[in-house]
C-alpha cells in the first residue's frame, strides 16, 4: 500500500475530533464501565489487556475506542485492517515488530483471509508464531515467541467472524446507536473544538437527524456550518439547522434519500415485502452490504423495517412516515 499524498480535510478533522480518553468518550456507558475495570486490573497486574472485539454499525466509535484503550494502558497503538494484511507473512512481520503490551488494532477483522487468521490463533493464545519450514511429509514447524500484546479487533459484522477467532477474544463489546441526547453532547463538544457557535436547540436538531451515529453527527455539523456562515451570522440555531438539513434532503427522523429509496422499493416494488436483500439491492442499484450495514440498523431501530427468514418487510410505521396508504387498510391506517 502506498501512503496517500495528502490527507483530505474531513479525515484530518475526524482525527482531531476523536476523544483521547475514556472520560472524554461520550455514551456507551456499559462498554466504558467494563473497559475501565479491565484496563485498571490489567495495569495493576502489569499485564497486557486481554484481547478485545468491538462490533457494531459504522461510525459509532470503534476505532476511537481502540486508540483510547492504548492511551489508557500507556502503550503504543499499531493500526491495520483485515483487507490490508494479504499474506500470513505480513501479519507475522507486524506481530514480531510489536513491543511488550502494545495494542494491535485490526479494523474490519472479518475480512482476514483464512491463512492469515490461522497465524493469529497461536499468537493470541500463546504469544507464539508457528513457522512451517519445508513442504509435504518432511515439513517442520518451529515456534517463535512473540511479545505479549493486546489485539483489538473491530467489525461491523460479528456474525461473519469464524468461531475459533471469536472465541479467542476475552472481551467482546457491542456498540449501540446513540440516543439523541448523547449525540447532542457530542455535537456540542465538536462545535467547541472547532470554534463553531452552536445553540442547544440547533445541536439537538442535528442530533435527532444523525441516525444514532457520531460520525454522521460531526459531518452534519460541518455541512450546517457552511449554511450558517453563508445564510446567517455563523451561529447554528434551530432554524438554520432545519433549513440546512432540508436542503441536504435529510428528513426530520434522519432518513436520507437512500433509506427512502429502499423503503419505497419494498413498498411499491414488492408490496411491502418480504423481499430478499440481494434482490432489493440490485433493484435500487446499491451494494447489499451498504443496505445491511448503513441503512438497516437505523431503520430497524425506528421500527420501519423487519427482517424475516423470507426477506425484508416494511412496517406500518414506514408506510405512515412516507405517507403511503397501506393496502387492506382504510385511509392509510391498518385496521388491527
Ligand atoms: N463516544 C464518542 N464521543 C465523541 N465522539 C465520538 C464518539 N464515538 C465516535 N466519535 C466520533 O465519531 C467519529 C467516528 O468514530 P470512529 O471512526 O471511531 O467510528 P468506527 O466505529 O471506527 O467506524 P467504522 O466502522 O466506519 O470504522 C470519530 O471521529 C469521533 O470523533
Ligand atoms: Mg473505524
Amino acid at each position: 500500500m502506498t501512503a496517500p499524498e495528502f490527507t483530505p480535510p474531513d479525515v484530518e478533522l475526524e482525527f482531531s475530533l476523536r476523544p483521547k480518553t475514556l472520560n472524554e468518550y461520550i455514551g456507551q456507558d456499559k462498554v466504558k464501565e467494563n473497559l475501565a475495570v479491565y484496563i485498571e486490573a490489567a495495569r495493576r497486574r502489569g499485564e497486557p489487556l486481554d484481547h478485545v472485539l468491538l462490533y457494531g454499525p459504522p461510525g459509532l466509535g470503534k476505532t476511537t475506542l481502540a486508540g483510547i484503550i492504548a492511551q489508557e494502558m500507556g502503550v503504543n497503538l499499531r493500526i491495520t485492517s483485515g483487507p490490508a494484511i494479504e499474506k500470513a507473512g505480513d501479519l507475522a512481520a507486524l506481530l514480531t515488530n510489536l513491543s511488550e503490551n502494545d495494542v494491535l488494532f485490526i479494523d474490519e477483522i472479518h475480512r482476514l483471509s483464512r491463512a492469515v487468521e490461522e497465524v493469529l490463533y497461536p499468537a493470541m493464545e500463546d504469544n507464539a508464531l508457528d513457522i512451517v519450514i519445508g513442504k509435504g511429509p518432511s515439513a517442520n514447524s518451529i515456534r517463535v515467541d512473540l511479545p505479549k500484546f493486546t489485539l483489538v479487533g473491530a467489525t461491523t459484522r460479528a456474525g461473519q467472524l469464524t468461531s475459533p477467532l471469536r472465541d479467542r477474544f476475552g472481551i467482546i463489546q457491542r456498540l449501540e446507536l446513540y440516543p439523541p441526547e448523547q449525540l447532542c453532547d457530542i455535537i456540542r463538544r465538536s462545535s467547541m473544538l472547532l470554534g463553531i457557535p452552536c445553540e442547544y436547540d440547533g445541536a439537538m436538531e442535528l442530533a435527532r437527524r444523525a441516525r444514532g451515529t457520531p460520525r454522521i453527527a460531526n459531518r452534519l455539523l460541518k455541512r450546517v456550518r457552511d449554511f450558517a456562515d453563508v445564510m446567517g451570522d455563523g451561529r447554528i440555531s434551530r432554524q438554520i439547522a432545519c433549513t440546512a438539513l432540508d436542503k441536504l434532503e435529510i428528513d426530520e427522523l434522519g432518513l436520507d434519500s437512500l433509506d427512502k429509496r429502499m423503503l419505497q422499493m419494498i413498498i411499491k416494488g414488492y408490496n411491502g415485502g418480504p423481499v430478499g436483500l440481494e434482490t432489493l439491492a440490485s433493484a435500487i442499484g446499491e451494494e447489499a452490504v451498504t443496505l445491511e450495514d448503513v441503512c438497516e440498523p437505523y431503520l430497524m431501530q425506528l421500527g420501519f423495517l423487519s427482517r424475516t427468514p423470507r426477506g425484508r418487510c416494511a412496517t406500518q410505521l414506514a408506510y405512515q412516515h412516507l405517507g403511503i396508504p397501506q393496502e387492506g387498510s382504510q385511509d392509510g391506517q391498518l385496521t388491527l
